[in-house]
């Protein structure tokens, strides 16, 4: 790599995430004082996924500081679909609860589709559920899932205005990569979404002003896939064997160290998107409140 090339700028997801949640700490003081009550967020676990719990205490503690409640449910790994499904419809009704979330991966044999579309999808805080990706799809307000909308507060925050630059996000899956590219469309970039068939990847991405990666493959984006001064955004996290023998160490889809040399602007990993999805459910939850509230809530607000 050539030494004299200025490095990219670091987006720094973490220090963005914790301004959002002082942002919204305020916010949901100011819900409480109107309307006499929390927000209220509940998490659903079921089983023992080392990276799951981890998540599910951080939201769990994050919800708290931010002055909200939360409502945590940890059920055993055998939990059988009709006592989770139970579960939510019980949560759907409950009205201290303003959004639901059911952390992800499910143990195998329960129907991820068929539990989030039990959720109501006006407390589906993940956006997840049909009807907001259908909301989203056609440009109605609902619920847009946390890591693609941390991903565009991201970058809007970093380049402003992204009408008409070209997008290429590397991966199609329901939860990022289709919400990615629909939250891009309507800032009015020219997407493309590029997956494991398409042909002649690294020239695909090439084209692109900006880069989102999520595809779960560690350090694929390479250095000479990436057209000087683009911006890349890392969604991968891949925990992968470190230097001391039996530890690990997190690595994004993109290679960064080299990736860095030419792209004007990147997020690491860790302290890039991953600190903006919890951050962005807790904003959801909010806006899921001051909706079932009835109160006003400015759609720039948080
Ligand atoms: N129901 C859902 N399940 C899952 C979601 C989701 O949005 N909804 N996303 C992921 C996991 N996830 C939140 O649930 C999540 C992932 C990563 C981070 C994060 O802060 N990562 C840190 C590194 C943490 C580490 O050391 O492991 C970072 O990137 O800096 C937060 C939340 C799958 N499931």
């Amino acid at each position: 790599m050539n030494s004299d090339v200025k490095l990219a700028d670091v987006i720094d997801g973490k220090a963005f995430a914790a301004g959002l949640r002082g942002r919204i700490a305020t916010l949901a003081a100011r819900f409480e004082a109107e309307a006499g009550r929390k927000a209220g967020l509940a998490v659903v676990l079921v089983g023992e996924d080392p990276a799951s719990q981890v998540y599910v205490r951080s939201k769990g503690k994050s919800t708290i500081e931010a002055g909200m409640a939360s409502f945590e449910y940890k059920l055993p790994v055998d939990t059988d679909e009709a006592t989770l499904l139970a579960l939510v419809e019980q949560l759907n009704a409950d009205p201290a609860v303003d959004g639901i979330l059911v952390q992800l991966p499910l143990p195998a044999h329960l129907d991820e589709q068929k539990v989030i579309a039990t959720i109501s999808p006006d407390k589906d805080v993940d956006g997840f559920h049909v009807t907001n990706a259908g909301r989203l799809a056609v440009g109605q307000p609902g619920y847009v899932p946390c890591t693609p909308l941390g991903c565009l507060m991201l970058l809007k925050d970093k380049l402003g205005s992204l009408s008409g630059l070209e997008a290429v996000v590397i991966g199609r899956s329901n939860i990022v990569g289709k919400p990615m590219a629909q939250l891009l469309l309507a800032e009015s970039c020219t997407i493309t979404v590029a997956h494991s068939r398409t042909r002649n990847l690294p020239e695909v991405v090439r084209r692109a002003d900006i880069v989102v990666a999520a595809v779960g493959r560690p350090e694929m984006v390479k250095a000479d896939w990436i057209k000087p001064g683009a911006t890349v955004i890392d969604v991968g996290i891949n925990r992968v064997p470190g230097a001391v023998e039996g530890k690990t160490r997190l690595v994004g889809d993109v290679a960064y160290e080299d990736v860095r040399h030419v792209a004007g602007a990147i997020t690491p990993v860790p302290g890039g998107v991953g600190p903006m999805t919890i951050a962005v459910l807790l904003r959801n939850a909010l806006v899921a409140a001051y909706r079932h509230a009835g109160l006003e809530l400015a759609p720039d607000a948080i």
